[in-house]
């Protein structure tokens, strides 16, 4: 009977068989097996791998493949004549939500992007994602600080304008977690202006600065030529980094670049972590606010701004900027540099802002007066906006009694009167 071996390899006919050579047949086989097997994997990894750079993905990120593209193709498509095509980054966030939404209606391509990070519940960005999509705007899933995501999205779309909102926001946070702020306002910024730096040809960049970055600038109003060199927290020190660095990619790479300097914006869909949202929660609920105040019991003010004023000083600053004038990287000539306030120029007390909460939610709030901790606030803001006005024809409308209205009226519709159903 012929051996498991003799079957396994078996002798070429009429050729000698040689017992002695089994130990070497026998050997020959599981190395022979295990070759084979190490062929297997290797061709299986090979598999996998050219299969994920087919998708073009790779990363943890939600992107790539042939669907995204098609995607990421509709969503930029202009529908009108001489219209944008806008990379908008943080486009499920507050601001991004109504800007990506203004520029679509009036037919330019929107392209959004956004990491849905968990600063605040994310179910929120979820909700203004699927208002996007009722528009016809499909958001990117992805992180700033991802280079390979940014070069494959710029050689999908080439984009016109980058519209940049997405930020680690709120002042105080900082104290608890510095680093994320480091990640978007420094690292993440970097990254997305290498790619608009390395596009051919190069977008126009609109970007937002903050009001924080006057921090202890006692000259009222703020006009954009006083000096920011004074942060009083982490979050103003990044945005005023950012200023300086887009400054360096005009200056070297010809991008034309427009820093906004929003105050304090508010209105429907906004951000829940600002004393506005968090106010209405807390006076729905029953429950105690915290409201600071300064030194000689001075109340806080600040000089709030309703989101359609800031979305249109937004657009305006796109329909006005000069373009771009870099190539392969490298600059061919001058490219605009602006800084704009876009503020209302009307501040309000936030004992006066809680008044007007408290007439539009017909509940009387219970208030603990403290003075304000060391944790980054500042005093008092107030913009001059004659520069904003002159140049981009920008003039807020919406006074804050109006524009809280406007909240409560979207914030009881979106959480319910029931004030339980409120958990962010
Ligand atoms: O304009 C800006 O540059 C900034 O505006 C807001 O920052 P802030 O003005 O501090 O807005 P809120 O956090 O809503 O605070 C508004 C006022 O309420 C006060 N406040 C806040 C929280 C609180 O529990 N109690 C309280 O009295 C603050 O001290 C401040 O005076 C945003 O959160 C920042 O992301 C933005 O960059």
């Amino acid at each position: 009977m012929p051996s498991l071996e003799d079957e396994l390899f078996p002798s070429t006919p009429g050729k000698f068989k040689d017992r002695s050579n089994r130990k070497f047949h026998r050997c020959l086989a599981s190395t022979s097996t295990m070759f084979l097997w190490a062929l297997f994997l290797i061709a299986l990894t090979a598999l996998y791998i050219s299969f994920q750079s087919f998708l073009g993905g790779g990363d943890t990120d939600k992107w790539g493949g042939i669907q995204w593209e098609r995607q990421v193709v509709a969503s930029a498509k202009v529908h009108r004549h001489g219209g944008f095509s806008v990379l908008v980054t943080g486009a499920a966030g507050f601001v991004g939500t109504h800007v990506s939404i203004a520029l679509k209606k009036r037919g330019d391509g929107v392209v959004g992007l956004d990491n849905f990070n968990h600063y605040y519940n994310p179910s929120l960005k979820r909700d203004r994602q699927k208002l996007l999509s009722q528009q016809d705007i499909f958001i990117v899933e992805g992180d700033l600080n991802n280079g390979r995501l940014l070069s494959k999205l710029f050689g999908v779309v080439e984009f016109t304008h980058v519209m940049h909102l997405a930020a680690q926001a709120g002042v105080r946070y900082a104290l608890e977690n510095p680093r994320s702020y480091i990640h978007s306002n420094i690292a993440g910024l970097v990254t997305l202006l290498e790619a608009c730096k390395n596009a051919d040809p190069q977008p126009v960049f609109v970007w937002a600065s903050s009001s924080s970055v006057y921090g202890l600038n006692e000259k009222v109003p703020f006009s954009e030529s006083d000096r920011t060199d004074q942060p009083a927290s982490l979050y103003a020190a990044t945005k005023k980094a950012g200023e300086e660095i887009a400054h360096t990619y005009n200056h070297i790479h010809g991008l034309s670049i427009t820093g906004l300097r929003f105050f304090t914006v508010y209105g429907p869909w906004g951000r829940p972590d600002m004393a506005y949202f968090s106010f209405t929660k807390n006076i729905l609920k029953g429950k105690a606010i915290t409201v600071y105040r300064g030194k000689n019991r001075v109340d806080l003010a600040r000089d709030f701004t309703y989101i359609d004023d800031i979305v249109k000083g937004c657009v305006a600053s796109l329909d006005t900027a000069g373009k771009s004038t870099g190539s392969g990287g490298k600059k061919r000539g001058p490219a605009p540099y602006r800084t704009y306030n876009l503020g209302n120029t009307s501040p309000v007390t936030v004992p006066m802002m809680v008044g007007i909460l408290e007439r539009h939610l017909k509940v009387k709030a219970k208030k603990n007066v403290v003075e304000m901790p060391g944790n980054g606030d500042v005093p008092y803001t107030h913009a001059n906006i004659t520069l904003a006005r002159i140049e981009l024809g920008y003039k807020p409308t919406t006074d804050l009694q109006t524009g809280l209205k406007k909240f409560v009226r979207w914030y009881l519709s979106y959480y319910g009167h029931t004030q339980g159903k409120a958990s962010y």
